[in-house]
């Protein structure tokens, strides 16, 4: 058997443009449209390409885009006074500040300054918490992502068993917790667990956000789950131009034969991960607006 492909890129051009015709719908003066605002502290080059494209991105779905580039050097009160004009702008809908920040800045203290109806990558504790008790809110990109994928391969997940490998708070957590709000049953396994090959054995449902690649062998893998591979390892060399190439956490090659259905990378989880955080920002600019909040992909079973 070789797995199906999940091509994230498909997913995440149909997600785009469902909402670029929903900003189109909501929003036709440019004036009263969406705004996502992206602050990027210091120099870190793969960042840079994430700012670039998520800018471009937020553009061309008919959105506001506004880029903040501070100093490595940045104290934390610029910082938390940049989030607090940030927060009052009406201009502005949706606020990421990209991770990691520099050593010398408090994460925690920065995420929990922005305002919970602007956080569109989810990771407010008050959007945490809801997501935690299985109450609607904005729910992190790359798992709300990945959902959308399996949503389309998986009809029911009552009765069937996942394991989340990787318990980051961007990935693992808010993964394990969404797969339990769709009352499939849930594994989450740290990447140096002993025992992740067994476990990983009885799972319907594969997702590994552990970042060390080729970590999941083919005969972990249940003979037809579906595996969603969420890393993105740079690897020096191999590539026939002798550049970088991407990996994942999967021995994808192998893997292939074994899987039901696998995504790729690069071309899987990443393009839907910037795809939803368009989604969250139009979510936000509706809750903010008082409109109603309609379902972009999740409910659709078809990519097409
Ligand atoms: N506050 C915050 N929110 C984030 O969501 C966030 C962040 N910080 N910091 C950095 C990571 C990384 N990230 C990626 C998004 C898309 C691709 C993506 O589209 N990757 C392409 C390949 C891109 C390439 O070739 O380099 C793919 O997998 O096909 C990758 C990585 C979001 N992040």
């Amino acid at each position: 058997m070789t797995a199906q492909l999940i091509d994230g890129r498909a997913f995440a051009a149909t997600l785009r443009a469902r909402v670029r015709e929903r900003v189109a719908a909501l929003a036709p003066e440019a004036g009263r449209a969406p705004g996502l605002a992206v602050v990027l502290v210091g120099h870190d080059p793969a960042s840079e390409v994430y700012v670039r494209s998520k800018g471009r991105q937020a553009l061309e779905a008919g959105m506001k885009s506004f880029e903040h580039r501070l100093p490595e050097t940045t104290g934390e009160d610029e910082l938390l006074a940049l989030i607090a004009r940030l927060n009052a702008d009406d201009q502005v809908h949706g606020i990421l500040v990209q991770l990691p920040l520099p050593a010398h800045l408090d994460p925690r203290a920065v995420i929990h300054a922005i305002a919970p109806q602007k956080d569109v990558d989810g990771f407010h504790i008050s959007n945490v918490g809801m997501v935690g008790t299985g109450q609607d809110a904005i729910v992190p990109c790359t798992p709300l992502g990945v959902m959308m994928m399996l949503r389309s391969l998986v009809d029911d997940f009552r009765g069937k068993t996942a394991l989340v490998i990787g318990h980051s708070n961007v990935v693992g957590k808010p993964m394990a917790r969404l797969l339990l709000n769709a009352d499939c049953t849930v594994m989450v396994a740290h990447k140096s667990s002993t025992n992740i090959p067994e476990l990983a054995r009885m799972a319907d449902i594969l997702v590994v956000a552990a970042g060390v690649p080729g970590l999941v062998k083919a005969d972990w893998i249940k003979p037809g789950a579906v595996v969603i591979d969420v890393g993105i390892n740079r690897v020096d060399g191999n590539a026939p131009d002798g550049r970088a190439r991407l990996v994942g956490d999967v021995d994808f090659d192998r893997a292939r034969a074994v899987a039901g259905a696998i995504t790729p990378v690069p071309g899987g989880v990443g393009p839907m991960t910037i795809a939803c955080l368009l989604a969250n920002t139009l979510r936000a600019y509706c809750l903010q607006l008082g409109l109603p909040d309609a379902p972009l992909l999740s409910d659709t079973k078809d990519p097409e």
